[in-house]
């Protein structure tokens, strides 16, 4: 149908995930219109009437931001959370300077080749607070034909003061979203996000039903070493996780826009360390010893050449998609658990993944155990390598997504459906971004790598690829 969704359907639509798409210019309205939302969506008067809002971002283009704004809120403070530094944060500053109601807070970055990758927003309103997690950058490209995953919080209201306690964190919910949402933003150490960390205890975070999973720089040993990254996972899944006698054959879906340097075989950091954590279950430490991995227990989800070349937005689209062929010529193992993108279901197949996603899949493909929305790619950057004999994770950059697990929707909950109409109530449909069974590529598939040339076959708009 062609009428357009208003924001409180879309919501309620959305309910009780709150997982959604980025709007897609160029696909058919009907994919646009189910459980997809557009940034002036998100900052729109619809969803309260704005006090002050944060945005925590890689990549920011403030003039265009400000105009994803309602007029009205166009005049209310905004603090900028960004990584920049040299000329980039020169460059970022002179595109606030027109807007005096724009506070700049440079996140500190200590460890070398580290990002502020975090995309997240914290919208204040008159009643009540807001988080959204997602996976854009605020520049237009980002929000305008690529595959972006958003999570948006319900409205969480203003706790009264007689509810305060003077320690501790009042107004949390059973997954201490609320707790670890504080914890990751005293992690940067910054006065301008005081204000917000208050702002956060002031409210009533009950409803939130996700489990943070963040990651910020640094070398975290003892307890603070299953607060963040993968070992944050490993922590969540052996204590909340599922039975591992339920999830035994199962596999470990990643699908990202990046890869980094994995190692020179499998079974070191993919299989040896960041698979066991992604394996881990209840009731043991983890399902699969790296030697038993094979291709059906890890299926990675990563664009083709072929897939960008007939992207929407073409080769262009491998701009952010930035897998280097020094890494690829290296880590060939890795080529072999790869699955194109395929979003027939959701219309998105030809709008590049820059999403973040990871999940336990049946066998079948049919259910999912776990499903998680971040910012992080595939690297031991973002989700952080032990040292010194696994007493010690280091992570280089900051990451944020949540992590939906069955029981904390339904009652006794061990499952999502994949399959709409294979959906019960026990057993919730779970809209992910990507089309089950997944697709291998074939042998004649390629991941893309945005630093070679592509002269063989014109993208969608005619044009080859000459990287600079
Ligand atoms: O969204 C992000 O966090 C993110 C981070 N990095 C990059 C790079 C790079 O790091 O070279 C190149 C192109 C796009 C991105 C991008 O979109």
């Amino acid at each position: 149908e062609d009428h357009q969704a208003t924001f409180q359907e879309v919501m309620k639509e959305a309910s009780p995930f709150n997982f959604l798409l980025t709007k897609v210019t160029g696909i058919p309205a009907e994919f646009n219109n189910k459980l997809s939302v557009h940034i002036k969506d998100i900052l729109s008067v619809e969803m309260g009437e704005l006090v002050e809002s944060a945005q925590f971002n890689f990549m920011h283009d403030i003039p265009w931001l400000m105009e994803q704004y309602p007029a009205e809120h166009r005049s209310k403070p905004l603090l900028i959370v960004h990584g920049e530094e040299r000329q980039g944060k020169v460059t970022l500053h002179e595109g606030a300077q027109n807007f005096p109601n724009i506070t700049m807070c440079q996140a500190k970055l200590d460890m070398i080749y580290g990002t502020h990758h975090s995309k997240m927003m914290l919208l204040l309103y008159t009643n009540g607070l807001r988080v959204v997690i997602h996976t854009a950058n605020l520049i237009e490209q980002d929000w305008y034909q690529k595959t972006q995953g958003v999570w948006i919080s319900p409205l969480f209201p203003k706790l009264d003061k007689s509810q305060m306690s003077s320690d501790g964190i009042t107004g949390d919910s059973i997954t201490h979203f609320k707790k670890d949402l504080v914890e990751y933003l005293t992690m940067y150490k910054s006065f301008s996000l005081l204000r917000w960390k208050q702002h956060i205890l002031q409210h009533d975070f009950t409803s939130a039903k996700v489990f943070l999973v963040a990651s910020v720089p640094g070398r975290h040993t003892g307890e603070s070493k299953n607060k963040w990254g993968h070992m944050k996972v490993r922590k969540v899944l052996g204590k909340q996780g599922p039975q591992a006698s339920f999830v035994k054959n199962w596999s470990v879906a990643g699908q990202f826009s990046s890869v980094g340097s994995l190692g020179a075989d499998q079974s070191k950091y993919l299989c040896g360390e960041w698979l066991q954590s992604m394996l881990s279950a209840k009731g043991v430490g983890t399902l699969y010893a790296a030697k038993d991995v094979t291709i059906k227990t890890l299926k990675l989800i990563f664009p083709s050449k072929e897939n960008v070349r007939t992207s929407l937005e073409g080769y262009p689209a491998g701009a952010s998609i930035p897998y280097n062929i020094q890494n690829a010529r290296k880590q060939q193992y890795f080529h072999a658990f790869l699955h194109k993108w395929k979003a027939d279901k959701r219309g998105r197949s030809r709008a590049s993944p820059h999403i973040k996603t990871y999940a336990l899949l049946s066998p079948d493909s049919k259910n999912a155990a776990w499903f998680m929305v971040t910012s992080a790619n595939m690297s031991k950057a973002a989700w952080g390598t032990l040292e010194k004999n696994g007493n010690q994770l280091m992570i280089r950059s900051y990451e944020i997504g949540v992590m939906f697990l069955p029981e904390y929707f339904v009652d006794g909950g061990e499952q999502f459906s994949l399959v709409e109409d294979q959906s019960t109530e026990a057993t919730p449909y779970f809209p992910i971004p990507w089309d089950v069974p997944l697709e291998p590529y074939t042998k004649a598939d390629r991941p893309w790598v945005w630093d070679i040339p592509y002269t063989d076959k014109p993208d969608s708009h005619g044009n080859a690829w000459i990287p600079g």
